[in-house]
């Protein structure tokens, strides 16, 4: 299986090496050549296997050049009782007839993240070790609040490594930057950027372009790669959990063979949405893709009109790993649904960023909405959505897979649609304990209380345990105090890298 670049200015690439240099050089992001499809045996062989076993099926379509032991290594070194407080890794809970929530935070930052970063880092290693890579990988990352740390997590300490972490100052809740902030490791260095998510991630992909920066870091022995979604080997881990959900479902008798499901998620950069559109290509029959966006609604806009347009304003909510108006990962989804036509979608990217907008052609807009179905929820909504589960269902939602219960609503009264379907939960509550407590709590109780004291008290109102992750973050060493501009993340890593 090759992989090429959405924007065909460069040639195909073995997965190892797509995975090693994590974006094309033309600027385009690595994509399949074709998509491996599970037919109906093979997903009934799978049903009744652990969640390690699913992934190994899955991920050996798209790692051709992988061998098997290379791949359960990654599999066994991700996914075990050491990192996930959860054996089934990702395990999916009822939450009324018909609705059920895929738990996608057991691992050790309690965000979803980490069902592939922990996976990353061994496909890294490999990926770099079979094509015979000599530099040192430096990764670096821009976040909006959960790949950080994850990503800070899965690669500390990883030999052959560096991590840099970029996060918008002002633009994420006060524990996801404590555990950004406390992290350890002798390879990891983070920095806040002045600006929001956008500006970070512009920041990186425009050091990404660089090629004066590249040939630099090449004398000093070291390359460039992502943990981003832009990365395949981001993605890749992520569509094993919605063919998994899927599986629980039939295995379980809740859905019977062949019958469709619709899947629901949050998002911001469209990575976990697009693994779920992976895997009903891969065959998992998926009747609706329910995107679910907070204020910032620009795929909700898109997803109904065809119009991409990020000339608006960035609006800080209460859900912030999803306050992005630059998705990546739609660029994918584009090159899929025009028949991988690179150049249309190169010149889509194009007007995105010299006019800050672009316009589908009607073909490629009714092929989104053939599948995907969007609309968007208020910091109120979510609010509720947290307050009205915890009353009527005694289940404690973080923001952002409120902003999905609430959109799920929406779609469930507009349509009619009773189809089982799946909610992808992607982070433990106690990571926005400010918000959540808001939901939940009395306001009396909330005064004059910190949000790591929140944390504490929606425990004990909740008799809900605070993941290993976050306990006590307040207690540990804060080791990274760097803040630069935009424009100044390239000299920071420069410092970082020690080459000023
Ligand atoms: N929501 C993300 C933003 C980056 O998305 P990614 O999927 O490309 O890593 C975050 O929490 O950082």
């Amino acid at each position: 299986m090759k992989y090429e670049s959405s924007r065909g200015k460069y040639h195909s690439v073995t997965a190892a090496e797509a995975i090693k240099m994590g974006i094309s050089p033309d600027g385009g992001l690595f994509v399949p050549e074709s998509i491996p499809h599970l037919d109906d045996k093979q997903l009934t062989a799978m049903a009744s296997s652990s969640y390690q076993e699913k992934a190994f099926h899955i991920i050996r379509q798209f790692l051709s050049d992988f061998s098997d032991d290379e791949i359960k290594s990654c599999i066994n070194g991700a996914y075990n009782q050491k990192s996930f407080d959860n054996e089934r890794i990702a395990p999916l809970v009822k939450l009324d007839t018909g609705v059920y929530i895929q738990e996608l935070w057991h691992g050790p930052t309690a965000a979803f993240k980490d069902m592939a970063l922990q996976m990353l880092p061994h496909l890294l290693t490999i990926s770099a070790h079979k094509t015979g890579e000599k530099a040192e990988i430096v990764i670096l990352v821009a976040t909006s609040g959960d790949t950080g740390k994850a990503a800070l997590e899965g690669f500390k300490d990883v030999e052959g490594t560096k991590i840099i972490v970029f996060y918008p100052d002002e633009g994420v809740s006060e524990i996801q930057k404590r555990q950004m902030l406390t992290q350890e490791g002798n390879n990891v260095y983070v920095a806040a950027v002045s600006g929001n998510f956008d500006d970070a991630q512009n920041g990186v992909k425009r050091i990404f372009a660089n090629e004066e920066f590249a040939a630099r870091l090449l004398q000093n022995g070291q390359k460039l790669s992502s943990a981003n979604s832009i990365n395949w080997g981001r993605l890749l881990p992520q569509i094993v959990y919605y063919v998994a959900a899927y599986l629980d479902l039939k295995a379980a008798g809740i859905v019977e063979e062949a019958q469709s499901v619709n899947i629901v998620v949050p998002t911001g950069n469209f990575g976990n949405i697009l693994a779920a559109y992976y895997a009903s290509r891969m065959g998992i029959p998926i009747k609706r893709l329910i995107c679910a966006s907070n204020a910032n609604n620009i795929l909700t806009d898109f997803i109904h009109s065809g119009i991409y347009d990020r000339q608006r304003k960035f609006e800080k909510t209460i859900s912030p790993s999803m306050d992005i108006l630059i998705s990546s990962n739609l660029e994918r989804l584009l090159f899929e649904v025009t028949g991988h036509n690179a150049s249309r979608v190169a010149a889509w990217m194009e007007d995105l960023k010299d006019r800050g907008r672009y316009e589908v052609d009607a073909v490629t807009r009714d092929a989104v909405q053939d599948i995907f179905w969007a609309d968007f929820c208020s910091d109120e909504e979510t609010l509720t959505a947290i307050r009205q589960t915890w009353r009527e269902h005694s289940y404690l939602l973080d923001t952002h897979t409120a902003v999905a219960v609430n959109v799920y609503q929406k779609y469930r009264s507009e349509t009619g649609d009773n189809t089982i379907s799946i909610i992808a939960s992607t982070a433990s509550p106690f990571k926005f304990a400010n918000s959540v407590a808001q939901a939940v709590l009395e306001p009396e109780l909330l005064q004059g209380k910190d949000e790591f004291e929140l944390m504490n008290l929606l425990s004990q109102y909740t008799g809900i345990a605070i993941p290993v992750g976050l306990k006590e973050l307040d207690r540990r060493e804060i080791r990274h105090h760097s803040v630069c501009s935009q424009q100044g993340m390239e000299e920071m890593v420069m410092s970082f890298l020690q080459l000023v």
